[in-house]
């Protein structure tokens, strides 16, 4: 008798499951998630994850034709659900990572009047085609969010980890990164905004 061992490639998320722009989950407000998490709840945040550490294996990124990614959000798995993971890669080699969590029912409670943004612009896993433009956004936010054991965390981000979280919980109330560049001066941008790679 054979060993079906094709099990758990079919449990990853694969870029065939990615929903794409123009389909409406992406422009819906997620729904609030209720604890404890149900089993496809948990599944589901432990598969989003699970994709952000393979697509960053640049082995088995290419190994399983994953775009590489540091942000995830439900909704882009067709799942309407407040409920997003986030791995910040560390800056160096076999450094810490900045942040790295799944970030329930997410709300940013304060930020900086100073806008921040990738000198890069941002790019959406569900976006398949490229929009030049800067992406202002807060430089430093206070984030209150609930964690997979229904813990409430009250953290301060800047810069890098501040853009991806912003990316993400932009994702739960339908807003995609585009929407927040000036397509007549996409590289416009207020000149105390923090730039950085
Ligand atoms: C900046 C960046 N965006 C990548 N992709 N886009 C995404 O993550 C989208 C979310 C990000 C777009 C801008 C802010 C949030 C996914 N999104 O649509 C989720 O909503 C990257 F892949 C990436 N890095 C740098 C670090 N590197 C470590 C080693 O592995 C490769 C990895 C590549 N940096
Ligand atoms: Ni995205």
């Amino acid at each position: 008798k054979l060993i079906d061992f094709s099990s758990e490639v079919v449990q990853m998320i694969l870029m065939k499951n990615i929903v794409r722009d123009g389909d409406p989950v992406l422009r819906q407000e997620a729904e609030n998630v209720t604890f404890p998490l149900s089993e496809s709840d948990r599944k589901l945040a432990n598969d989003m994850m699970e994709y952000l550490v393979t697509s960053q294996d640049e082995t088995l990124a290419k190994k399983y034709g994953l775009r590489a990614g540091v942000g995830l959000a439900a909704p882009q798995v067709g799942v309407s659900k407040m409920m997003a993971a986030v791995l910040v890669p560390a800056e160096t080699e076999g450094g810490q990572s900045p942040f790295t969590d799944v970030i329930i029912n997410p709300v940013i409670v304060s930020h900086s009047v100073q806008d921040g943004a990738l000198t890069e612009g941002e790019g959406c896993l569900s976006v398949d085609e490229d929009v030049p433009g800067f992406v202002p956004r807060h430089d430093r936010i206070t984030l209150r969010y609930q964690d997979v054991e229904g813990e409430t965390h009250k953290v301060r981000l800047r810069d890098y980890p501040a853009i991806v979280c912003q990316h993400e919980i932009d994702h739960l109330h339908g807003i995609l990164f585009y929407d927040h560049i000036d397509r007549d001066h996409p590289f416009e941008i207020s000149e105390d905004t923090v730039m950085f790679d």
